[in-house]
């Protein structure tokens, strides 16, 4: 996945929505996507297969939780689909994790490498304070969110999905290439919807995140391919 491009959240209902959504773009840009399960459950596998074989690079962004062998053969299904990168909730668990790993490599096709591999720590939408009052977790988010980077570290996997905020702890509690691949992005003065934990797409370059998912500033812009490039331009560091 090239790091230079925004990941657009293709959350859209279907594949003719897709279609019209992408028609918006210049023919044969290469974007980054992410299918996710609103699109997954409705439109299968099927709507991965459309996006590679266009030549785009695709996150699926199904967030796996279940006991470690049905998360493992899961995985090894989901290595078939071409797919550059795939994820799970890290509040699975090592062996969960681990099972994972070892899945995505049974599953890959020969001759190619593995999708990369990261965990959710805690989503976007949470904040400190619903974490601590509804999970029952009693450290800080920060702590926690450094938590789950260590063990999905020490289970082999490449990186989290965090929010912006905490790139400088993950990084701290891990590795400097430990990926910390970052939705809630809003462009300044964007309207937040249900995302609790925030940044601009400059904060987050800035910051060291090293990929930025980007869905509804893009997908329900009046204007998607300008919103896209200005997202592009900002996470480039052309605008300031
Ligand atoms: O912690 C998380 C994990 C995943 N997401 C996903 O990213 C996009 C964000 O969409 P926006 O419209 O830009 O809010 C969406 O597909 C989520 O499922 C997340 O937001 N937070």
């Amino acid at each position: 996945m090239d790091k230079r491009k925004p990941i657009i959240a293709l959350d859209f209902p279907d594949l003719v929505t897709v279609q019209t959504f992408l028609a918006k773009f210049p023919k044969n840009d290469s974007l980054n996507v992410k299918v996710g399960m609103e699109l997954y459950y409705q439109a299968g596998p099927a709507i991965v297969t459309y996006l590679v074989e266009a030549g785009h690079q695709v996150f699926l962004d199904l967030k796996l939780h279940d006991i470690p062998n049905t998360v493992g053969r899961a995985m090894e299904g989901l290595a078939r689909l071409g797919v550059a990168m795939t994820n799970l909730h890290g509040a699975g668990g090592k062996e969960m994790m681990k099972a994972a790993v070892a899945g995505l490599q049974k599953g890959t096709p020969l001759g190619q490498t593995p999708p990369l591999l990261i965990a959710v720590t805690q989503l976007t939408s949470t904040s400190e304070q619903s974490m601590q009052e509804e999970q029952l977790i009693t450290t800080s988010l920060e702590e926690s969110v450094a938590h789950y980077g260590k063990l999905a570290q020490e289970c082999g996997l490449d990186g989290v999905v965090c929010s912006a905020k905490e790139v400088s702890v993950i990084k701290a509690s891990t590795s400097s290439d430990f990926l910390c691949v970052t939705p809630g992005i809003r462009p300044k003065k964007g309207e937040l919807g249900d995302q609790k934990r925030v940044m601009t797409p400059l904060e987050a370059k800035q910051i060291g995140s090293d990929f930025i998912v980007v869905g509804r500033p893009i997908t329900q812009a009046v204007d998607p391919y300008k919103a896209y490039q200005e997202i592009l331009a900002e996470w480039n560091g052309e605008i300031k």
